[in-house]
C-alpha cells in the first residue's frame, strides 16, 4: 500500500486516439503454464509483462521451468515485439518455493501442476492470497490423492507435497465462487495418469467465458477435452490424459483492460481505436461491444481493429455481469456518469477478488458525492453530480482503471496508488496521459 495520489486528467475535448492494449493476462498465464507442461520446447508471443505474468513465469521457473524473455523488433509492428521461449523441465523441481502475489491465476493454476514436482513446494503471497477462495483446488486435489499441508486454513500459505505423479481420475468441486478452481485441474489435468473429470456441484459457476479460455487452449495443445458447451452434460468437463505439444502461441491484447480506454470514448463523446480486437476470441472483455452498445456508444471493426465512438451522453444499464465480472469497476464507473439508474447483477462472487469490490465500488463513489447501494449479488447505481476526492483503490487494478475513468468527467479525482495497475498494465498512467494529449493517436 501506497499514500501516493494520482491526480486523475479531466478530458477538456473529445478523446480521438487509437491505442495498443498488452496481452491478455489470462492467456499469457494459461501459454506459459500449458507450455511448461509440454513434451517439447514452445514460444509465447507478446505475452503480458505485469506482475501477475511475472509471477506465473517466476512461480515456474522455480519449478525448473526456462523461460527466457526475449524482445525482437526487427520486424517491428504487429510481427515484433517480445517472444519468450518455454522449456519444458524433464522433471519438476521441488523443494521449491513460490510467491503467488494477488494473483487468482497464480494461486490456483499452480497447486495442480506442483503435485507433478518431485519434492514439496511452498507456496505463499500477498496477505490478500490468504482471504480468496482456495478450497475448490485444495479438496480436489487431496480427493485426486495429492497431500497438502495448510495448516487446516483452507488457504494459503500452503505447502503442496509433489510426489512426481498423481492418479486424477473423477473429482467434484463447488466452483460458485471461482471459475479458476475449473480451469486450474483442467489445465493440469492431461497429465495426470488417468487425466480429470472435474464435476461443479453448487450454485452457478462465474465467468465461464474464461474456462472456455482453458478448454480452447487446451486443445490448442493437443488436448482432448470433453466440455458442457460442446453436448457435454452440464457443469462436467473432462481431460484426456496425454502429452501436450510445445506451440507457438501469440497472445491476444487483453480486452478487459480495453474498457477504460473505450469508456473515455464514452464519456468525452470521442472515438477510441483498439489495434488488433481478434475477430474470434473467449475473452470475456469483448461483451464490452454489446455492453457499452447499450450504455450509448456505437462500435464498429476497422482495418487497425475496434473503434468505439461515444456521443457523451450516456444511459444506465441492468445487466448481468455473471460472465464478465472483472468487467464491472469500469462499468460501475461509466454508470455513475450515466442519465439513468443502472443494475449491475449476478456479481457476488467479486467480493473475493483481489478486494471485496461490492463495498470497495460503493464507499469510493458515495464518497465523491454518488448514490450507489449494494445488493445481495451486485450493484444500483443511481447518477448524481459528483465531486472531487481521494479514491482508494485497495490494490486492485481495476479499482484503479475505475477512478481514472471518473476523472475525465469529475475535477479534482485523486487515486490512491495507481501503481497498482501494474497487476496487468503497468503502463497505464502514461497510456492514458497520452490518450488524453493525443499522443495515443500518434503511437
Ligand atoms: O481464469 C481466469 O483467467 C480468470 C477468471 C475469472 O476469475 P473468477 O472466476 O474468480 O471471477 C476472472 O475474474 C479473472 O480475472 C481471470
Ligand atoms: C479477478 C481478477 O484477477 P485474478 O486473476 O487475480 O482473479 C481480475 O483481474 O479482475
Amino acid at each position: 500500500m501506497t499514500d501516493t495520489l494520482w491526480p486523475a486528467p479531466v478530458a477538456t475535448t473529445a478523446v480521438d486516439a487509437t491505442v495498443t492494449i498488452p496481452g491478455s493476462k489470462s492467456v499469457t498465464n494459461r501459454a506459459l503454464l500449458l507450455a511448461a507442461l509440454a513434451g517439447e520446447p514452445g514460444w509465447v508471443r507478446r505475452p503480458l509483462r505485469s506482475r501477475d505474468s511475472q509471477l506465473m513465469a517466476d512461480g515456474l521457473r522455480a519449478l525448473g521451468v526456462g523461460i527466457e524473455e526475449t524482445v525482437n523488433n526487427a520486424t517491428g509492428g504487429s510481427g515484433g515485439g517480445e517472444a519468450w521461449r518455454v522449456i519444458p523441465a524433464p522433471v519438476l523441481r521441488g523443494p521449491a518455493r513460490i510467491d503467488v502475489g494477488n494473483a487468482g491465476t497464480v494461486m490456483r493454476f499452480l497447486p495442480p501442476l506442483a503435485v507433478l514436482a518431485d519434492g514439496p513446494v511452498h507456496f505463499d503471497g500477498d496477505p490478500r492470497s490468504y482471504e480468496r477462495p482456495q478450497h475448490g483446488v485444495i479438496n480436489a486435489l487431496r480427493a485426486l490423492g495429492a497431500r497438502i499441508d495448510d495448516g487446516g486454513r483452507g488457504s494459503f500459505p500452503l505447502t503442496v507435497h509433489g510426489s512426481g505423479a498423481l492418479d486424477g481420475g473423477p473429482v467434484e468441486l463447488d466452483a460458485s465462487s471461482s471459475s479458476q478452481f475449473v480451469s486450474a485441474l483442467l489445465l493440469s489435468g492431461a497429465r495426470y495418469n488417468q487425466g480429470v473429470e472435474v464435476r461443479h456441484v453448487g450454485g452457478p459457476v462465474p465467468s465461464l467465458p474464461h474456462i472456455r479460455m482453458t478448454v480452447e487452449m487446451l486443445r490448442l495443445a493437443g488436448v482432448q477435452v470433453d466440455a458442457p458447451e460442446d453436448g457435454g452434460e452440464k457443469d462436467v468437463w473432462r481431460v484426456t490424459p496425454g502429452a501436450l505439444l510445445g506451440r507457438d502461441m501469440v497472445v491476444e491484447p487483453d480486452l478487459s483492460n480495453a474498457a477504460p480506454f473505450f469508456a473515455a470514448a464514452l464519456v468525452t463523446g470521442g472515438r477510441v481505436t483498439v489495434r488488433d480486437w481478434p475477430a474470434h476470441t473467449t475473452q470475456p472483455g469483448d461483451q464490452l461491444r454489446e455492453i457499452y452498445t447499450r450504455m450509448g456508444g456505437s462500435c464498429r471493426f476497422t482495418d487497425e481493429g475496434l473503434e468505439f465512438t461515444g456521443t457523451g451522453k450516456i444511459h444506465g444499464i441492468e445487466a448481468d455481469l455473471h460472465d464478465v465480472g472483472e468487467l464491472t469497476p469500469v462499468i460501475a464507473a461509466v454508470a455513475a456518469l450515466a442519465d439513468s439508474e443502472s443494475h449491475l447483477y449476478g456479481i457476488a462472487h467479486l467480493r473475493l477478488h483481489e478486494t471485496d469490490r461490492l463495498a470497495a465500488l460503493v464507499k469510493e463513489l458515495n464518497d465523491l458525492g454518488g448514490d450507489v447501494t449494494e445488493t445481495e449479488d451486485g450493484l444500483r447505481i443511481r447518477p448524481r453530480p459528483l465531486h472531487g476526492g481521494v479514491f482508494h483503490t485497495y490494490e486492485d487494478h481495476r479499482l484503479a482503471t475505475a477512478a481514472a475513468v471518473v476523472g475525465l468527467a469529475v475535477e479534482g479525482v485523486e487515486v490512491e496508488n495507481i501503481a497498482t495497475t501494474a497487476k496487468t498494465l503497468p503502463d497505464f498512467p502514461q497510456m492514458w496521459l497520452d490518450l488524453l494529449t493525443g499522443a495515443a493517436a500518434r503511437a
